[in-house]
Parts: C-alpha cells; sequence; structure tokens
C-alpha cells in the first residue's frame, strides 16, 4: 500500500518533469519529490501531512508550469509529432541519456566530434544512470559512434536487471556482419542490440574543438561564445549549429527510431549534449527560443513513454545525488513487479 501511494505521489509530481529545463522550478520539485521519497522511506507510507503538502504544492507546480507558458505535455492533447504515420501501436520506453563526464568535460574543453572516454566521475555516473533505469525495459539501444556514449550505455547495462548482455551490432561491411553472428536463439535472446549511428555524435564544433572554454569566453568575449553553444542557428566557426545537428539527428531519430517505438520496442539512446537537445526539442516541440535555456546534465536519463503517436515525459532524477523517481505507467509497474517476483 505504502509502496503504491508513493508512486502515485511521484507519479503527480513527475508529470511536470519538463519543468525540470528550468533551474528554478527544478529545485522546488526536487523539495517534494525529497520529501515524499523520506516518508516512503521511514516505512509508515505518505503521512498525511506531506499528502496535503503533496497536493498543495502540485497546485503550486501548476502554476509553475503555466508561467512558463509551455504546455503540459501530459495534459495538452499533442504537442508532439509522429502524428503523420500514426498507427495503433503498443507503449513503449523510450530513456534518452547524455554520456557521463568524459576526459575532455574534465578539463572543460570544446570536444564535438573528437572522440575522447570517460573520466572516472564519468564511469560512475554511468553505473549510478543504470541502477536509476534498471527496472524499466530495454530491448534496443541506439548510441552515438562515439566511445564516451558507448560506454554510458555498456555500462549502464552491466547494472540492469533482467541481466540481458548488450551487444554492438557490426554492420560496417558484410564480413564484419557475418562475423559477429550469433548462432544460439537462447543466447540472442538473451542480448540487447546496440546500433551505433554518427548521425547521434555530438554537433560538431568546428574550430573550437580542443579550446577551452573559459579561455574561448576571454578571448571572444562571453555573449559571442554563449551564442555559438547555445544558439540554434548560429554555428560555432566551421562546425555545426543546433539546427544543422537536428537535420540529421531528428531524420535519423524518425527514420530509424521512431518505426522501433511504433513496433512496440523499448529503445535507450545513449548520445550527447546537442544532439540529444536537438531530439529533445523535436519530441517536447520546444521554439528555437525555448531550446536555448535546456540544459542537459551527463549521466542523468530522461524517460519518456510513446503511446498513440505521443511522446510523454514521464520524469527524470533531478540532479547527480538525487533518488531515481520516475512516474511509472501501469505497464512499466508491471515490468518491475516481475523482475521484483523473479529476484525475491
Ligand atoms: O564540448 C562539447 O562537445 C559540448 C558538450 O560537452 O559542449 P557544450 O556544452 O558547449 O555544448
Amino acid at each position: 500500500m505504502a509502496a503504491e501511494v508513493y508512486y502515485q505521489a511521484i507519479g503527480t509530481l513527475q508529470s511536470h518533469s519538463y519543468l525540470d529545463n528550468f533551474n528554478h522550478h527544478q529545485k522546488h520539485k526536487s523539495n517534494l519529490v525529497r520529501l515524499v521519497t523520506r516518508d516512503f522511506i521511514s516505512g509508515n507510507g505518505l503521512s498525511r501531512r506531506s499528502s496535503s503538502s503533496v497536493q498543495r504544492n502540485c497546485a503550486v507546480i501548476q502554476s509553475l508550469a503555466f508561467q512558463t507558458s509551455v504546455v503540459d505535455p501530459v495534459l495538452s492533447p499533442s504537442r508532439s509529432n509522429a502524428g503523420d504515420n500514426y498507427k495503433k501501436s503498443n507503449e513503449a520506453a523510450l530513456i534518452l541519456i547524455r554520456h557521463g563526464e568524459s576526459l575532455w568535460n574534465e578539463k572543460n574543453l570544446f570536444t564535438g566530434c573528437v572522440d575522447v572516454p570517460l573520466s572516472k566521475k564519468g564511469i560512475d555516473e554511468a553505473i549510478e544512470a543504470g541502477k536509476r533505469i534498471s527496472s524499466i525495459p530495454v530491448d534496443v539501444i541506439f548510441t552515438s559512434a562515439l566511445i564516451r556514449a558507448q560506454m554510458t550505455a555498456m555500462l549502464a547495462m552491466t547494472q540492469h536487471r533482467h541481466g540481458k548482455v548488450p551487444i554492438i551490432l557490426h554492420n560496417e561491411s558484410e564480413r564484419a556482419r557475418s562475423w559477429s553472428q550469433v548462432f544460439s536463439e537462447d543466447t540472442t535472446k538473451q542480448s540487447i542490440p546496440v546500433i551505433a549511428a554518427w548521425q547521434l555524435n555530438e554537433r560538431m564544433y568546428g574550430e573550437l574543438q580542443g579550446l577551452n572554454k573559459q579561455e574561448t569566453a576571454d578571448r571572444y568575449g562571453k555573449e559571442q561564445v554563449h551564442e555559438w553553444r547555445r544558439s540554434y542557428d548560429i554555428p560555432p566557426p566551421n562546425g555545426e549549429s543546433l539546427e544543422m545537428c537536428a537535420q540529421r539527428a531528428v531524420a535519423y531519430f524518425r527514420d530509424e527510431i521512431e518505426p522501433q517505438l511504433l513496433a512496440g520496442k523499448n529503445v535507450m539512446i545513449s548520445a550527447h549534449g546537442n544532439s540529444l537537445r536537438s531530439i529533445i526539442m523535436y519530441l517536447d516541440k520546444l521554439t528555437s527560443q525555448e531550446v536555448i535555456s535546456l540544459e542537459l546534465s551527463t549521466g542523468i536519463p530522461m524517460l519518456y513513454i510513446f503511446k498513440e503517436g505521443r511522446f510523454i515525459r514521464r520524469g527524470s532524477p533531478i540532479g547527480p545525488s538525487e533518488a531515481g523517481v520516475y512516474a511509472y505507467t501501469r505497464r512499466l509497474a508491471l515490468y518491475k513487479q516481475k523482475l521484483d517476483d523473479m529476484f525475491q
């Protein structure tokens, strides 16, 4: 009973998860999640005090949502896409994760398409991310072609409770494909295909790649560097703007990933700050103004549900130190229950 009440309360809070994109609202919601989680952990279920506090605060969250003038993706008919080629389909989970901290994030260098591995902290973040999504179904994984996204996906999957083995598909040549075949149906069932695509790579940062971000701001001015980093259509010198990055990343999402979701497959995408910003812009129908303030932390998985042609955000932990809470749907709760029963 306590768990049921807990998930319901968290569900209410997390249904406004798009507020996480706005730092000033994030804090408020994070306090509420902490309050409810504390009651749950104490084992007494939701206390009357917390229960009325959640109700009261949900009203506050509602009004914050109104102030942002972002339409609630849960309540509104559809801010989302896939409309044209919508077919009646099963519900499917979509997890988006930005890679853990890389060795160049650690050094504050522009990275873009330079292929840099995770730092020690990034490895820990990826493992932590894996714990947070360990009860959410994953049938197929898409990563960029870059090692930091691939390391993140693989490390995260070591924590998954289903115990399946992620296997990178090699389609770069006929020989690579044929030499990496598996000849057991049972083994295939126990594995998750991992598809690497360059289209999901970080935006190409042009002549900024390898430069220190602070030194670049000192040299060219804070405003100019912010424009290069966050504007929608201004590219850094000889690099890609977010708009250019979206042209390949969103096209790939629509052509290769949406069909999987339509077929009812649960998908995880491990990619990068800007390739994911462009995909989120598409999923949440953000304007080119709104996307400027969209920041993604390293190693924090976000959950969407794809149902009846719509993408609905179901939450994301607030930050690295927060508990991983998502608004589970009935189908996800049943999947979790199945894992609980299996590992009792
Ligand atoms: O350097 C990069 O490739 C990206 C992501 O780390 O940086 P930014 O935050 O400027 O988009």
